[in-house]
């Protein structure tokens, strides 16, 4: 589903860092005036899916128009409590799972788009101002988030590969025929 030309859409989120990421992520590859709004919408239980699009609905049913909402899960198995977790002896493997939720407007279906990053839980390393960061290190990386630099984080998190989705969903709505045999002239 597409948004009119021109049209801003408006990324509903309570969380400034995630907004500051969102915004490093994307720069100008989404086609649309990304517009943020501070509105703190309320938290549903369930499913990642069933989350991401009741918040969704709710944000196009309080802005009235075409918003982008996210929501992120971190996973991990926990079998024996967080302490012998710590202690090094059980799995600790663990996923964030990033949905981004777009609508197009009031009773105008939900659609998503979903990035998952592998790793592992590990004791708490570098700055505390976004969640779980410190204790989060993805699969292939001697650090953590939280100690990455933010672009390396930016180029592998959860967050990064759902807006790829994303983004590759709308620019592929905005290529229009022409512009597609433009580029196939290079
Ligand atoms: O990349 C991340 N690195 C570390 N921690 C993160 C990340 N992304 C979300 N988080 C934390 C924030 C919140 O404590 C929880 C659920 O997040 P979540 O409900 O999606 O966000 P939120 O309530 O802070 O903002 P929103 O207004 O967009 O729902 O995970
Ligand atoms: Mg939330």
């Amino acid at each position: 589903m597409a948004v009119p030309t021109g049209r801003a859409v408006v990324f509903v989120t309570g969380n400034a860092k995630k907004l500051e990421e969102v915004v490093q992520i994307l720069g100008d590859k989404f086609p649309y005036k990304l517009i943020s709004k501070k509105i703190d919408l309320p938290e549903y239980q369930g499913e990642p899916d069933d989350i991401s699009i009741h918040k969704c609905q709710e944000a196009a049913r309080q802005v009235d128009g075409p918003v982008l909402v996210e929501d992120t899960c971190l996973f991990f198995f926990m079998f024996v409590g967080l302490c012998k977790l710590l202690a090094g002896f059980e799995d600790k493997s663990a996923w964030a799972l990033c949905t981004f939720a777009f609508c197009a407007g009031k009773d105008k279906p939900v659609q998503l788009f979903r990035g998952i990053t592998e790793g592992r839980i590990v004791e708490p390393r570098g700055p505390r101002d976004f969640g779980w960061d410190p204790c989060f290190q993805p699969d292939g990386y001697e650090k953590t988030y939280a100690e990455l630099p933010k672009a390396v984080k930016n180029s592998i998190s959860h967050r990064y590969r759902a807006l790829a989705a994303l983004s590759e969903h709308f620019s592929k709505l905005n290529n229009t025929p022409e512009t597609k045999h433009a580029k196939h002239q290079d």
